[in-house]
């Protein structure tokens, strides 16, 4: 089964549309979202969790149609924002009494071990946690309900690189038995490139790939080029470019042609860079 998958979805707001975005997301895996500011992700996520409607386009999650009585798959799923909300004058303590009566499955256990495994001091009240601290808490709630699909909107800014190195330890462990799957958006592409098994990349509202980003590390490499010989490269070859004192980088998908040129592996943050710059859309 796939965790979610989305189809033909459209949304507009005034000066910015989301166009036609279809993806799937297997059940046990990670998929990472990633974009420029404003391409579109939280939106996306806003739809995924029927915060905000849709113009047209379809949206599964855990098998569920999420236009159709929401309110049970949404106990299965555990979200976190870039801005964690909770009541401000709460301490961690008196959260898991709120958040008891928020869901079926809570488990304050879990949810105590986790604050006291992040450090959060038990008696600070919400409004004087520090961000990190916050995004923390939030973290440790989204995992202490038994949900099957994490859903994550920049989780992980704000964290030192400590801490986000053990959340994405975390996070993977929370995929291994193949029932649990996460979608996170993230700017740090060498995280989503440790920890995912799929790609996928909103440019300008529009979707550049979902692809699993093993395939992807197969697919594409960086061909290194002199600026006159840049012109031997068919144009419709050329994914993307960069152009240094030295020469050009020139992003293409591997294949018999170009024998002549030296090439590198093309990573994950090279193919968006240079895909974005490109303005492929
Ligand atoms: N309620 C709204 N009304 C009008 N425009 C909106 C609304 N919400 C979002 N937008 C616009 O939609 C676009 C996409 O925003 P979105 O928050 O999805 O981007 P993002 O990829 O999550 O960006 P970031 O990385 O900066 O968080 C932006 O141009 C934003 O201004």
């Amino acid at each position: 089964m796939n965790a979610l998958e989305v189809k033909n979805l459209n949304k507009s707001y005034k000066e910015f549309s989301l166009n036609n975005i279809s993806f799937s997301l297997p059940q046990g895996c990670i998929m990472g979202l990633i974009g420029e500011n404003g391409a579109g992700k939280s939106t996306t996520i806003k739809l995924i969790m029927n915060t905000i409607k849709r113009d047209n386009g379809e949206i599964s999650v855990l098998g569920r149609d999420n236009s159709v009585d929401f309110k049970e798959t949404k106990e299965d799923i555990g979200i976190v924002l870039d801005e964690a909300y909770y009541p401000e004058y709460l301490t961690g303590r008196q959260i898991n009494n709120f958040l008891k009566y928020s869901y079926k499955n809570w488990e304050e256990d879990r949810f105590f071990t986790y604050l006291k495994h992040f450090n959060i001091p038990e008696k600070k009240v919400f409004k004087e946690f520090s961000r990190g601290m916050k995004m923390k808490l939030s973290i440790a709630a989204a995992m202490s309900h038994k949900a099957k699909l994490l859903i994550l909107d920049e989780a992980t800014s704000g964290l030192d690189p400590m801490a986000r190195e053990e959340i994405l330890e975390l996070f993977y462990e929370f995929t291994r038995d193949e029932e649990h799957s996460i979608l996170i958006s993230s700017h740090i592409v060498s995280d989503l490139e440790k920890l995912c098994d799929y790609i996928t990349f909103l440019h300008r509202g529009r979707l550049l790939f979902s692809e699993e980003k093993d395939r992807l590390l197969e697919e594409y490499a960086i061909l290194h080029c002199s600026k006159e010989n840049l012109k031997n490269i068919p144009a419709e070859k050329i994914l993307g470019k960069r152009l240094s004192a030295y020469g050009a980088d020139v992003l293409i998908k591997k294949s018999r042609d170009f024998k002549e040129y030296p090439m590198d592996k093309a990573g994950i943050e090279d193919i968006i860079l240079l895909m974005a710059k490109e303005g492929i859309a």
